[in-house]
C-alpha cells in the first residue's frame, strides 16, 4: 500500500505541456500532493474534524474536485450525523476510476456518491459542509464568483465552506520569498530543481493563485458572513467560510 512515487517531471522534457489530471498523475497523486503541498495531511485530518462538527442530520457534504477522495474518506470517518451522504465530484475520469476502486477497500458507513462531472455544472442542495480542497485554483477566474454563489445558495443555515488554495501575495518580496520557501519544501521532499521548474512551467496558466484578500472579498460578496484562514504553511492556506 505504499503510494507510487511521482517522477513525472524527473527527466528533461523538450517542451513542457500544460498540466493535466490524467492517468499518469492519478497513478502517483497521493505521493505528488503530499510532497508538493506543505501541510496537506494536516488539512485532510482537520477536514474530518470539521465535518464531524458541522455535518447536520439529513444533509449532504460535498467534496468538489475530490481527486482520489482523501477529504471524502476523512469526512466519512468522522461524521456522526444521521442520514447524510457525501457527494464527491471530479471531472478527471482517471481520478474517479481510481477513487471508485479505493472506496471498495474503505469500511466507512456513511454513504458516498462518486460523480465524474464538471463542478460548475452540478446542483448543490441541502449542504452542511462543502469542501474545495485545492480545486478553485483550477477554475477560470471569470467563473469563480458565480460558482461560489451557487455553493452559498446550496448551503443550509449553519453550513460551512472549507476552501484551501495556493495563495499569491501582493507584495513582490513576500511573493518571491514564499515561492522560494515552497521550492525549498519541495527540495526537502526529494524533488530536484529540474522537477520543480518543469512542473512550474506545466502549471503556468493552469493553476491561477489569488491573494487571501481577493478570496475573502469574493466570499463575502456572495453572502458568507465570515471567511478566515485557519491554516497556512508558506503559500498554501485553508479558509473556513461561514454562511
Ligand atoms: N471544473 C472542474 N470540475 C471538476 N473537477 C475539477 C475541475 N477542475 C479541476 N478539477 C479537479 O480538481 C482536482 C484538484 S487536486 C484536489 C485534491 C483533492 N481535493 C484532495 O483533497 O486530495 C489539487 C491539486 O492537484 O493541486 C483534480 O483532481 C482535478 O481533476
Ligand atoms: O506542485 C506544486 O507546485 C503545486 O502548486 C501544487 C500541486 C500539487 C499537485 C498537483 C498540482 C499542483
Amino acid at each position: 500500500m505504499y503510494p507510487n512515487k511521482d517522477s513525472i517531471y524527473a527527466e528533461p522534457i523538450g517542451e513542457v505541456g500544460a498540466f493535466k489530471f490524467d492517468e499518469k498523475v492519478a497513478h502517483v497523486f497521493p505521493d505528488m500532493i503530499r510532497r508538493s503541498v506543505p501541510g496537506y495531511s494536516a488539512i485532510i485530518s482537520a477536514i474530518g474534524l470539521l465535518a464531524g462538527r458541522f455535518c447536520q442530520d439529513r444533509s449532504f457534504c460535498y467534496d468538489l474536485g475530490c481527486s482520489l477522495g482523501a477529504a471524502t474518506l476523512s469526512m466519512r470517518h468522522h461524521i456522526q450525523a444521521e442520514d447524510c451522504r457525501i457527494i464527491a465530484v471530479d471531472n478527471s475520469e482517471a481520478m474517479i476510476e481510481q477513487f471508485r476502486k479505493n472506496l471498495l477497500q474503505d469500511s466507512g458507513e456513511v454513504a458516498v456518491d462518486v460523480n465524474c462531472a464538471d463542478i460548475r455544472d452540478i446542483e448543490i442542495n441541502k449542504a452542511s459542509v462543502v469542501v474545495l480542497n485545492f480545486t478553485l485554483q483550477f477554475i477560470p477566474v471569470a467563473d469563480r464568483k458565480a460558482f461560489l454563489n451557487k455553493i452559498y445558495q446550496g448551503l443550509l443555515p449553519g453550513g460551512i465552506l472549507i476552501l484551501s488554495e495556493k495563495l499569491r501575495f501582493s507584495d513582490p518580496r513576500q511573493q518571491a520569498l514564499q515561492t522560494d520557501m515552497h521550492h525549498e519544501f519541495k527540495k526537502a521532499q526529494g524533488y530536484s530543481d529540474l522537477e520543480i521548474s518543469q512542473k512550474r512551467s506545466a502549471l503556468e496558466n493552469v493553476l491561477i493563485a489569488e491573494t487571501f484578500v481577493r478570496h475573502q472579498q469574493r466570499l463575502m460578496s456572495v453572502g458568507f458572513s465570515s471567511a478566515e484562514v485557519w491554516f497556512q504553511y508558506f503559500n498554501f492556506a485553508s479558509i473556513i467560510a461561514l454562511k
